[in-house]
């Protein structure tokens, strides 16, 4: 009889923030009464078939084992490495080497970036991605008209001229795929020297292209400061300072 497979969060915490500022890491900048972590992990939690999360944090960062110390669905792996691929890879690899997830289990990867991921946009794609062979991703249609910039001399950044948008989604996250099928796609990107700044795009180098599942504007990914605030407003929630 065919094993049934399983669900598992992959989170990748292990980003600096650059972007973001600040003197800590984005992803434990508190957002109302917790930190946006929390929030993103509790999120994917919020679907019964998640069985367990796996937080993928820098080697040195021992922040996020005590926020979820004594939380049997919450594990840490300081495994974080270059880029946000290098630590999703070393996360999952590590998963599969000690058996913690089968071959074909299902594994979420959804950015620690991302704290106000929806039960109900969560419900929809593990329900529509599980039947899809290549698995599954949130995106939002692109609304905005686009342009291709280019820099003047004074730093000025100037129109060039505009992209079709017709067909344009933005990729959020989940995103979600068969576990070994994305290790291995992700290592062959690699191997051949590809730049891989979500999952997906390593699935679509296959051949196979994954389901988009529409997503939405609350589950925004927090990269600049403004982005705290911003999502603290789209969840309703009040915010005390903005660390
Ligand atoms: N080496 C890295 C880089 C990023 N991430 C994670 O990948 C997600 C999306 O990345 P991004 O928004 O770029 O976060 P940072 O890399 O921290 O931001 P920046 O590029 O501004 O430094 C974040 O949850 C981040 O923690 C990671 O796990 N390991
Ligand atoms: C994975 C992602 O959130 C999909 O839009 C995005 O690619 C992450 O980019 P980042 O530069 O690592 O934040």
């Amino acid at each position: 009889m065919a094993r049934i497979a399983k669900y598992f969060g992959l989170v990748p915490a292990g980003g600096a923030g650059r972007r973001f500022g600040g003197s800590i890491p984005k992803q434990y900048a508190m957002l109302g009464a917790k930190t946006v972590l929390e929030h993103s992990v509790e999120a994917l939690l919020a679907d019964p078939r998640v069985e367990k999360v796996f937080v993928v944090v820098a080697s040195d960062d021992s922040t996020a084992l005590a926020l979820f110390r004594g939380n049997s669905q919450v594990t840490c792996l300081p495994l974080g490495g270059q880029e946000r691929v290098n630590s999703v890879l070393n996360g999952l690899n590590h998963l599969l080497e000690n058996l913690l997830v089968g071959e074909t289990d299902w594994v979420l990867v959804h950015d620690a970036a991302r704290p106000g991921l929806s039960a109900a946009a969560l419900k929809s794609l593990i329900d529509q991605g599980s039947e899809h062979i290549a698995g599954a991703l949130l995106a939002v249609p692109v609304a905005d008209t686009l342009k291709r910039t280019s820099l003047a001399q004074e730093g000025e950044v100037i129109a060039q001229h505009t992209v079709p948008r017709d067909h344009l989604w933005a990729a959020q996250t989940p995103q979600m795929f068969r576990a070994q099928a994305l290790s291995m796609a992700i290592s062959e990107c690699l191997y051949k020297g590809a730049q891989l700044t979500d999952d997906a795009s390593a699935i679509e180098t296959l051949g196979i292209g994954p389901l988009i599942v529409p997503g939405h504007v609350e589950n925004m990914k927090i990269t600049q400061a403004e982005d705290l605030r911003t999502v603290a407003r789209l969840l309703g929630l009040h915010q005390e300072n903005f660390e």
